[in-house]
């Protein structure tokens, strides 16, 4: 089996059905051993080893200190990278409340239950198993999993991978399993409340399993599906003794859900976990209360073999020794007439309502919290509730999805990259929390006061939000990254973007003083300035919010793109959303960012100079004077100024940007515009004519908002096209036979500029960027072509599924799996319903649309 979108499958109806070929899903069968690359070439992740010793000695010293004396986790660990394994599938849970991942092949395997923390673990017993029963015999009995395990050994396994087909268009998947011999077929929805636009259920962590049965046979078929469950994550936490499972039954509304909450008693956010099944008339639901996962498993599965359920014995277990780990099932049962067909509905609920970061300061109330009791007993309600309202996620899934996956101009692939990317907001180590009811401004505001008017109405309603640069990059709301990622948040949960730009503007007015050294110039600087934007709002492992600037590789008061990544946020923000009280309170913090970015233009030509060292997103390649870049973003954002102030009316600061923006222009064109495309940097070294792919992002955003042409057009229309076609020429075309996206740095040569690790780099998010600038352009099918490139080698080539990366190379190399930028391909479906809103639909045709 292989990663590769066959024919395209859109999920199958809240009916009988195993989906009609429509549309895109990501779509292998569940073979064993599959490897996605060939062994003779085995990708490894860029680590410690690829970074010459001389320079490595002060992250190494750094590291030890950590881990070693401080004993905690790194932000970033390049002495173990998170080993490839090709296994994930489509995560479970709605936003910021803990994700658990399940892999293509139904095992639950990737955990974050304590926020931003990853434990990749497959935990054996969690597993659905089928029973089916003819004239009261049980004829067959199946765990649906390929694996063979050491444990569990009385249990039926190696289910045969070759009858099942695995689809995932996240928030849902679904499996469609053949029951070999048994003409029966069963298709298993799994649904997240991930609902554009919803601040309640998507916030829940919860997922749903609905079993679909069809009995191809000429009698009735008796089917029972088991699910069982490990409590605890796989960790050694599971050992430490205390925890207890205890049955349920919750009524409400005239609906009972009943099963097992698993108590996870552990000092550090303790959780409980729950597996429950909807009761209904002619649904039995049973249930296991406590079993040993690490025995053969024998009890449980005689019980269900005798006559296809539990025995649902009363009270609850004793708690666990030192050592000791506990398991419950729960299991739902009905009779499919002949020929027929039937519907079991089972669910997963997790409830951490009350978490500490590492350094354990401030108590956090996640978000669900606003709707379920906070006390860690609100498993059976949510559990409930995920049975009781999943019909209308998934039709409210389906309004979303559909006018996408319907439109035939757009390629599968690109369906199966714009919605499974999307993974990442409620994967990406994500947290959602309420504001405590007693908080006042200060205790947001920090001690410099912001006078933000819409501060705490903001945080007070929708909540703080933070997830993290990447599962291996832990820092949360990096900016410069999330730059690029934020056009997934502000179409698709605005509020959540506008509140995370609050927070990102308290910290501006604010500052640490507290000095230390940076990793990569080795000088000492203090953590924060006032009146720059910060890396990162923190790390998990110590009090994100409290104390910014987890990133300590650069003194990033120095980077160029951060402070105009704010200002381009705040007006594409307004302009999405027209949220006028959000650009007033934001005004005066774009004119602090601005003042102090002003300082950057050392020579007053009208544009900014970078300093010499790599001083903007791309963190290890060095740039020099006036930059396509940097330039460029500078250029958008001070466009974006005057646009603002004539909003605002502010006339002193609008002619005062207009002049900046005018003797700008002219600089940038002079110094960087080389009749193709605009140079790397005006440094004259041997690589400043280097072609960069993401040289036109400042059009890129000033397209968005609809500011490239007439009175506002900053770079000539003609200069962008060709500087987009040049980078299609060189860095797509020309860079691995033009299927693996745009290579980061190329030169004009035509070979590849290596003068840095991440010149010579595919950046996934850039490359999805680049994509949206060049169908704003008009270059749709170079732009589709591009793009395709970098799902076909992550989704399909690297077996990257649900885990894309940051970057990667033409061979062996990849950096940082499960990284955010590239949600940004959410910004190609901006450009995309752009074109669509201006021009009438052209006729329909197969492949990529027309320009
Ligand atoms: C410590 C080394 C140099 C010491 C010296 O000069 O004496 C550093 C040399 C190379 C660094 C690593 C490299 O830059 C890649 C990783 C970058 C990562 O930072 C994030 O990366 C994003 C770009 O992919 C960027 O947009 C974002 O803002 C950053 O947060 C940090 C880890 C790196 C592995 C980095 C680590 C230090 C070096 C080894």
């Amino acid at each position: 089996a292989t990663f590769v979108a066959q024919r395209a499958a859109a999920p199958p109806g809240r009916g009988p059905g195993h989906g009609h070929p429509q549309s895109a899903a990501h779509k292998p069968k569940l073979g064993r051993g599959t490897k996605a690359t060939s062994a003779s070439e085995p990708w490894q992740p860029y680590g410690a080893a690829d970074v010459p010793l001389a320079e490595v000695l002060r992250y190494f010293l750094w590291w030890y200190k950590k881990t070693r004396q401080e004993k905690k986790y790194p932000f970033i660990d390049l002495l173990s990278a998170v080993p490839l394994q090709q296994i994930y599938g489509c995560p479970l849970g709605g936003i910021g409340g803990g994700t658990i991942t399940r892999g293509w092949r139904g095992e639950f395997c990737r955990w974050q239950l304590n926020p931003g923390i990853y434990h990749y673990e497959t935990v054996i017993a969690d597993q659905f198993t089928v029973c089916l029963r003819r004239k009261g015999l049980t004829v067959y009995q199946q765990v649906l999993s390929v694996e063979r395990p050491r444990t569990l050994q009385d249990w039926n396994w190696g289910y045969c991978g070759h009858y099942a087909f695995y689809h995932a268009l996240y928030p849902r998947a679904w499996t469609v399993y053949e029951l070999p011999g048994q003409n029966v077929v069963l298709t298993c929805r799994q649904v997240s409340p991930v609902i554009p636009h919803d601040y309640q259920d998507s916030s829940l962590p919860v997922g749903v399993f609905i079993w679909e049965v069809e009995n191809g046979n000429d009698e009735d078929v008796e089917v029972s599906i088991m699910f069982s469950l490990q409590n605890g994550t796989g960790t050694k936490e599971d050992k430490r003794g205390g925890h207890w499972n205890e049955p349920f039954a919750f009524e409400k509304e005239g609906t009972r859900v009943a099963g097992v909450v698993l108590h996870h008693c552990t000092p550090v956010n303790p959780f409980s976990l729950a597996i429950s099944a909807r009761e209904k008339a002619g649904t039995r639901v049973s249930h296991f209360t406590a079993f040993n996962p690490t025995g053969s498993g024998k009890e449980v599965w005689q019980d269900l073999l005798q006559d296809g359920q539990l025995d649902s014995p009363a009270g609850e277990s004793a708690p666990t020794e030192k050592g000791e780990v506990v398991a419950a099932a729960v299991c739902a049962s009905c009779a499919v007439p002949a020929r027929g067909h039937g519907t079991l509905e089972l669910a997963l609920a997790w409830d951490m309502p009350r978490v500490h970061f590492g350094s354990k300061e401030k108590l956090h109330l996640r978000r669900y919290t606003r709707y379920f009791s906070s006390e860690g007993d609100a498993a059976p309600a949510l559990s409930h509730y995920a049975l009781t309202r999943y019909e209308e996620w998934e039709k409210k899934i389906e309004e979303w999805q559909k006018p996408i996956l319907e439109n035939s101009q757009l390629p599968p692939w690109y369906k199966s990259a714009l919605f499974n990317e999307l993974y990442f907001l409620t994967d990406g180590g994500t947290i959602w929390v309420e504001l405590p009811p007693d908080c006042c401004a200060e205790d947001v505001q920090g001690p410099a006061g912001a006078g933000l008017s819409q501060l705490l109405p903001v945080l007070r309603e929708y909540g703080r939000f933070a997830y993290l640069e990447g599962q291996e990059y832990r820092m949360y709301n990096t900016y410069d990254v999330h730059f690029y990622a934020s056009f997934a948040l502000i179409m698709l949960w605005p509020k959540l973007q506008i509140s995370l730009q609050y927070d990102i503007a308290v910290t501006v007015v604010n500052e640490d003083v507290q000095l230390r050294q940076y990793l990569m110039g080795g000088e000492t600087a203090q953590v924060k300035l006032k009146n720059v934007v910060p890396h990162d709002i923190g790390e998990p492992g110590d009090e994100p919010w409290q104390r910014v600037n987890a990133y300590l590789v650069h003194d990033t008061a120095n980077w160029k793109d951060l402070n105009l990544k704010f200002v381009l946020q705040v007006y594409r923000d307004y302009y999405l959303t027209q949220d006028s009280l959000y650009l007033q309170d934001m005004w005066p913090v774009c004119q602090a960012v601005m003042e102090s970015e002003l300082k950057f233009d050392k020579d007053n030509d009208g544009l900014i100079e970078n300093g010499g060292f790599a001083d903007q997103t791309y963190d290890a390649w060095v740039v020099t004077g006036a930059s396509a870049y940097c330039g460029g973003l500078w250029l958008a954002a001070v466009c974006m100024m005057c646009k603002m102030a004539e909003v605002l009316g502010d006339r002193e600061t609008m002619q005062k940007y207009s002049a900046i923006l005018q003797k700008g222009k002219e600089s940038f064109e002079r110094l960087l515009w080389n009749g193709k495309y605009y140079n790397y940097d005006s440094s004259g070294n041997v690589t400043s004519r280097s072609i960069m792919s993401d040289q036109c992002a400042g059009q890129w955003f000033l397209g968005a908002c609809d500011l490239d042409q007439g009175q506002f057009e900053v770079f000539p229309k003609s200069h962008v096209a060709s500087a987009l076609r040049t980078v299609f020429e060189k860095n797509v075309l020309g860079f691995a036979g033009g299927t693996m996206g745009a290579v980061n740095g190329m030169m004009p040569t035509g070979a590849a500029d290596t003068s840095s690790v991440q010149s010579k780099e595919v950046w996934v998010g850039v490359v999805y960027a680049l994509a949206a600038t060049m169908i704003q352009e008009g270059l749709v099918e170079e732009g589709f072509h591009t793009a395709e490139g970098c799902y076909r080698t992550v989704w399909e080539k690297l077996g990257m599924a649900f885990q894309t990366p940051e970057a990667y190379c033409e061979k062996k190399v990849y950096r940082s799996l499960a990284y955010m930028r590239p949600l940004s391909i959410w910004s190609m479906q901006l450009a995309l319903e752009r074109r669509a809103a201006r021009a009438p639909a052209p006729p329909a045709q197969a492949g990529a649309p027309r320009p």
